[in-house]
């Protein structure tokens, strides 16, 4: 997608891990110019100044020039945290309008809560991206509200397109993709921290156990794609009959790891529901803290 073909400037209110990674890749992949990037944040203007510093955008919580480029984007993506989504929703939805295309990267926030929040039936794009977005390996999901046009979403699908891969899925889906995608970068570097910490412990610098474990995560993701072989089929050709790999996967086996790790991406989509129902209620006139 080039500058010329969408124009589109892009608001990003909230402007932490999540914000930076997004501008990031679409920055770097060049789908549109720094200059036409805004951001906004609660109280950190250190952040803000590094945003611009870093990545030429404008990013400022000065209210006159902060509302202007609000009004003036096409597309505002919300970037807080859930228990921050109903403030913001309030102090930002007298700019907002429904000729913009409102993104949501926020864990649990259905399309209905965002919908009542705004009070009114506005263009809603609920996705679940990851942090890897910063370098164009991101894996988002999507889902979009009826009030999508044709030619909205193809947008919103080249943007998060041009940041990785993507998946279009119905809306009580995005739990679960939260669960394996939008969280699992951690699971990995939970497995690479304990990977490294073994090498030291085994006797390696802390460099080469750094390099070995990266690369061996890299290799390893980069051949289940370039393959297209399963998981298990690659990790038997690793595996030699009474060999190094048996011995571990035994003692993972022992341990349960493979059921802990699945019930780890299933309790992170639950808690994503658990989120989501509570915003819902809070959205209510009666309702309760996230
Ligand atoms: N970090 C991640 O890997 C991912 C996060 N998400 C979702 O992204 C959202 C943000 O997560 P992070 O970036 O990790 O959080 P973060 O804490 O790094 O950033 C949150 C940002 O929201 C801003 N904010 C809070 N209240 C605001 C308000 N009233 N007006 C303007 N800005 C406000 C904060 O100042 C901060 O800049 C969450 O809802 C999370 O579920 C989704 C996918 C992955
Ligand atoms: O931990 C969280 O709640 C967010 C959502 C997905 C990744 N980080």
């Amino acid at each position: 997608m080039s500058d010329t073909e969408h124009p589109s400037a892009i608001a990003f209110i909230g402007a932490g891990s999540i914000a930076e990674s997004i501008m990031s890749g679409i920055i770097e992949k060049g789908i549109t110019g720094p200059e036409r990037i805004f951001a906004v944040n609660h109280q950190n203007d250190e952040q803000l100044a590094y945003l611009r510093r870093t990545y030429g955008i404008r990013a400022s919580r000065m209210p006159e020039e902060r509302d202007q480029a609000i009004r003036d984007a096409a597309i505002v993506i919300l970037n807080m945290k859930p228990k921050d989504a109903a403030a913001a929703i309030a102090d930002y939805r007298h700019l907002l309008r429904q000729d913009q295309l409102i993104v949501s990267v926020i864990a649990g926030l259905s399309i209905r809560t965002i919908q009542q929040l705004l009070g009114g039936a506005y263009p809603i794009v609920r996705t679940m991206p990851n942090t890897s977005s910063t370098i164009g390996l991101g894996a988002t999901g999507v889902s979009f509200s009826a009030e999508v046009s044709p030619q909205w979403r193809e947008t919103a699908l080249e943007l998060f397109r041009s940041i990785g891969e993507i998946c279009v899925v119905d809306e009580d889906r995005l739990d679960i993709v939260t669960g394996v995608s939008g969280s699992g970068p951690a699971y990995i570097y939970y497995v690479m921290e304990a990977m490294m910490a073994a090498g030291v412990q085994g006797g390696l610098s802390e460099e080469a156990a750094r390099t070995l474990t990266i690369q061996t995560v890299l290799g390893a993701a980069q051949m289940a794609k370039a393959t297209n072989e399963a998981p298990a089929e690659l990790r038997r050709k690793v595996t030699s009959p009474n060999g190094t790999t048996q011995a571990a996967i035994e003692l993972l086996d022992a341990g349960e790891v493979a059921g802990h790790i699945s019930r780890a991406v299933l309790r992170a989509a639950e808690r994503a529901r658990e989120i989501g129902q509570a915003l819902a209620e809070q959205s209510l006139p009666s309702g309760k803290q996230v």
